[in-house]
């Protein structure tokens, strides 16, 4: 699928609002604002020596620098994103579009650009949602998408060695050939790639049965300015710090992954989706930590609260009322990639779970990439709808979800907004709360977010969670993070900073705040 630049969704198959979402927008106030998309204009680019440069290594046929292919790589996903684009703000955009077949040609560049002047944006799939493709100055954008094989599968040891720019969808069609999966779905399959899954600390939809993408990594080569580093000679290792750990989630402030090696398991031959009803979401998180804790855990394991399931239910009776009202309580859907597991279906019901059957399940399964596909029309409408996440241990996760609401309430309170919350990875020890907030944009609505994101901010700081469980940082979270992580791990990350990238050419200003 080629995404369309400033619009999320496979443009193929694009989702109409429903006339209900519709009336539902009249009683949150939202009224049709929405500008007409302005135009973006051009500026100068790169100068003949550094096209030169670049076209050397790559050939000049595979470096972009029309308006066309620049604008198409300008920034992320995230609301606000869109918002700029709608607004022709090219204030990051690229000066060059550069696409490396090779991770040589990848270190070529990365040698050199020091000395051509340039700052390098690595971009696999541009899916970020949080500022992660937008430095602070001019730069070129390495777009991966070249580098898309399969260089090794390992069928004794269960691996697979996978370059950067493979897109979800792509790999999971290389490793089916061979009777296997990777298991990773995030909700942007469809546009994210491998090497932005490991740069980023990607976290997929079956996380439950298979894990976080870094759980998946066991091994990976990166290009920095320096040179070259091979990481994960053997699963696991007691010689010295994991540095495999150190690269995943860098976001390219270090270097570029090139490949990755990751674990793989067989395809299953049969998957079950079914649905289940609690009466409220306290009960059914006591559930969800049971499994988590003792299981068996199943592949995919959400819950949603009171408010997201009276949203995403087109039909309340799912929930078992019967009278056309519903009955109230909450969803959660439990997914199976292999044989039905009858024991984690008893755990629910000991924990007060009513199995719904298969159809919330598949109606969940089918739809499970389409949610966001929601969210232009809704931007067209006059609402502004953007989401959020972070995780907590367990006995943090009931005060943190009414922190961060209450926080996003007050804040956007002249325009009361719905906010929508779901569990959707679980640990042992906690969980990741993930929010969604749909309200009526006010006249800057770039504005109107950012103030209610700082407030959700600092509400997830002072109720102990991380200001990201899979989103990462970028240059939106990047004062937060500092401050998770204190000053003395900043000058920590800056010194390996320096150590890879003296000059400060990778991905200036994502990740750490510039010194
Ligand atoms: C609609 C939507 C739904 C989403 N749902 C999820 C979800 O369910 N789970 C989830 O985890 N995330 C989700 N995201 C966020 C995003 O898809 C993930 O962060 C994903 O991992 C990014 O992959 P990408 O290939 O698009 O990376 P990009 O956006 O290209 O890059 C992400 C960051 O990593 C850097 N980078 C990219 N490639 C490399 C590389 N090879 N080496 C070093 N640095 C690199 C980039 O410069 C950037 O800073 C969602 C985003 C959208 C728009």
């Amino acid at each position: 699928m080629q995404l369309t630049p400033g619009r999320w969704g496979d443009p193929a198959h694009p989702v109409d609002l429903p006339s209900a979402a519709r009336d539902a927008l009249k009683h949150l106030g939202v009224r049709r604002t929405a500008a007409e998309p302005v135009a973006p204009t051009d500026r100068p680019g790169l100068t003949e020596a550094q096209l030169s440069f670049l076209g050397q290594v790559v050939g000049d046929e595979h470096v972009a620098s029309d308006l066309d292919s620049r604008w198409s790589h300008t920034r992320g996903y995230s609301t606000t994103d869109l918002l700029r684009f709608r607004a022709g703000d090219t204030s990051d955009l690229p000066d060059a579009v550069v696409y490396p077949a090779s991770h040589d040609e990848v270190q070529a560049i990365l040698t050199g650009s020091a000395a051509a002047g340039l700052a390098v944006v690595p971009y696999s799939g541009g899916t970020s949602v949080v500022g992660g493709l937008a430095p602070s100055r001019r730069f070129v954008t390495l777009d991966l998408r070249r580098l898309d094989q399969m260089v090794e599968l390992d069928e004794v040891s269960r691996t697979a060695t996978l370059q950067a720019g493979v897109r979800g969808p792509a790999a999971e069609a290389l490793l089916a050939e061979r009777g296997y999966t990777l298991g990773h779905f995030p909700q942007s399959y469809e546009g994210a790639s491998i090497g932005g899954y490991a740069a980023a600390r990607s976290s997929g939809q079956s996380s439950a049965g298979y894990g976080r993408f870094d759980q998946m990594v066991v091994g990976l080569t990166l290009a920095t300015p320096r040179g070259t580093i091979e990481l994960g000679r053997a699963p696991m290792s007691a010689a010295g710090p994991d540095l495999r750990q150190l690269v995943l989630g860098s976001e390219g402030a270090f270097g570029i992954i090139t490949s990755v090696v990751v674990r793989i398991r067989p395809r299953p031959t049969e998957r079950h989706f079914e649905g289940w009803r609690f009466e409220s979401f306290d009960t059914g998180l006591a559930a969800v930590r049971r499994l988590a804790q003792d299981g068996p855990l199943p592949t995919v394991l959400r819950l949603s609260d009171e408010v997201e399931t009276a949203v995403n239910l087109a039909d309340p009776d799912v929930l078992g009322g019967g009278s056309g009202g519903g009955s109230g309580g909450v969803l959660a859907i439990i997914g199976f990639d292999g044989p039905y597991n009858q024991a984690t279906a008893d755990v629910l019901t000991a924990a007060g779970g009513k199995n719904l059957g298969a159809e919330p399940g598949e109606t969940w399964r089918v739809g499970r990439y389409r949610a966001p596909y929601l969210r232009d029309p809704l931007l067209d409408e006059g609402a502004l709808v953007e989401t959020l996440e972070t995780a907590a241990f367990w006995s943090r996760i009931p005060a943190l979800k009414t922190a961060v609401t209450e926080a996003l309430v007050g804040a956007l309170g002249t325009t009361p907004p719905l906010v929508l919350c779901h569990i959707s990875h679980v640990y042992e020890t906690g969980a990741s709360l993930y929010f969604t907030v749909i309200c009526a944009q006010s006249d800057d609505p770039i504005e109107q977010w950012r103030t209610a994101k700082r407030a959700a901010n600092q509400a997830i700081a002072d109720a102990g969670g991380t200001i990201s469980h899979h989103h990462g940082v970028g240059t939106d979270h990047r004062d937060a993070y500092a401050t998770e992580i204190g000053p003395l791990a900043v000058e920590s990350l800056r010194a390996v900073k320096h150590a890879l990238d003296p000059d400060n050419v990778m991905n200036p200003a994502i990740l750490l705040p510039e010194s």
